[in-house]
């Protein structure tokens, strides 16, 4: 479990810093980026992992969505890790912006050519943690996930399949039921192949049906979110919660779109649902 530090920052009460590994899951270099307050030079804190979108990469949630000052308030530690892996040269892998590079979907394909190398969801779930909780102050009883839009749909997968794991969960405009939205079919197409009976591991309105989070999920959703009706579908999920009897508070909000701008005006919520869920338990 070798690490290599890019570069580290002072950064509100604490520090941010970008790494790379070697991992096992993916079979490249992956890259993630931490925020660890000062009061982790004391003490373990917990941690909080956040999943990102399309196109993203461990960078874009640190820089664009200012989470740091809240998760110091709180002393979480955060956690942003990449979209997918890189610099394979997988034919099809950058063809297109939703599908490949930068879009991994958080699972683990099944599928040659991808199945070699496209195993993010194991990554996330286990893999990641277990190099966090060896290499930084984190306590290993407590992590909370959240993500938005693909990440926000990781989130929720990565949580409702893992309840023993995943102590807090939240999304921002999450793709809620990917089995039945473009993004989702051709990403699990390609992932996962023809039959659709698989692709139902990975659909978080699938899976909140079955069986609820210990916990109660915030989602935040904008209602000007130019993907809302093609991509997003946030009522499966208020569908799926009530057949389970899972706690949700989806919230909705005027005026706002799909960007990190929507992001950074409720993230401070976010940071503090998970403090008060780790916290207590
Ligand atoms: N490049 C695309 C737009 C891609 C996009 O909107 N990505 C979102 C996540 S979408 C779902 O997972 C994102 O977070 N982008 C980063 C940002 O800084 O906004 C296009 O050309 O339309």
């Amino acid at each position: 479990m070798t690490l290599t530090t890019r570069s580290t920052h002072a950064c509100f009460g604490g520090t941010m810093g970008f790494y790379t590994h070697p991992s096992t899951e993916t079979r490249t270099n992956m890259r993630f980026s931490v925020f660890a307050p000062d009061a982790a030079r004391h003490k373990p804190l917990p941690a909080l992992y956040f999943l990102a979108g399309l196109t993203c990469s461990e960078e874009t949630f640190m820089i664009k969505a200012g989470a740091q000052r809240y998760a110091a308030e709180h002393e979480l530690i955060l956690v942003a890790c990449d979209t997918s892996p890189r610099d394979l040269n997988i034919a099809g892998d950058s063809d297109s912006w939703d599908f490949g590079v930068g879009a991994g979907f958080y699972l683990d394909a099944t599928q040659a050519p991808w199945a070699n190398h496209y195993r993010m969801g194991s990554y996330i779930n286990q893999e990641l943690p277990e190099l966090i909780e060896t290499h930084f102050p984190v306590c290993h009883d407590k992590r909370g996930i959240f993500g938005h839009s693909m990440g926000g749909h990781g989130a929720l997968v990565t949580a409702l399949r893992h309840p023993e794991r995943w102590h807090s969960v939240s999304a921002f405009a999450p793709i809620a039921n990917p089995c039945a939205v473009p993004w989702g079919e051709k990403a699990f197409g390609h992932y996962l192949g023809s039959d659709r009976d698989t692709w139902q591991v990975y659909d978080a309105s699938i899976l909140m049906a079955q069986h609820a989070h210990p916990s109660e999920i915030l989602i935040d959703q904008g209602l000007s979110d130019q993907f809302i009706d093609n991509q997003l579908h946030p009522a499966a999920l208020e569908v799926a919660a009530t057949q389970s009897g899972q706690r949700l508070n989806l919230r909705r909000h005027a005026g706002f779109d799909h960007s990190y701008w929507f992001i950074q005006t409720f993230v401070a919520d976010h940071v503090a649902h998970h403090a008060k869920i780790m916290q207590a338990s």
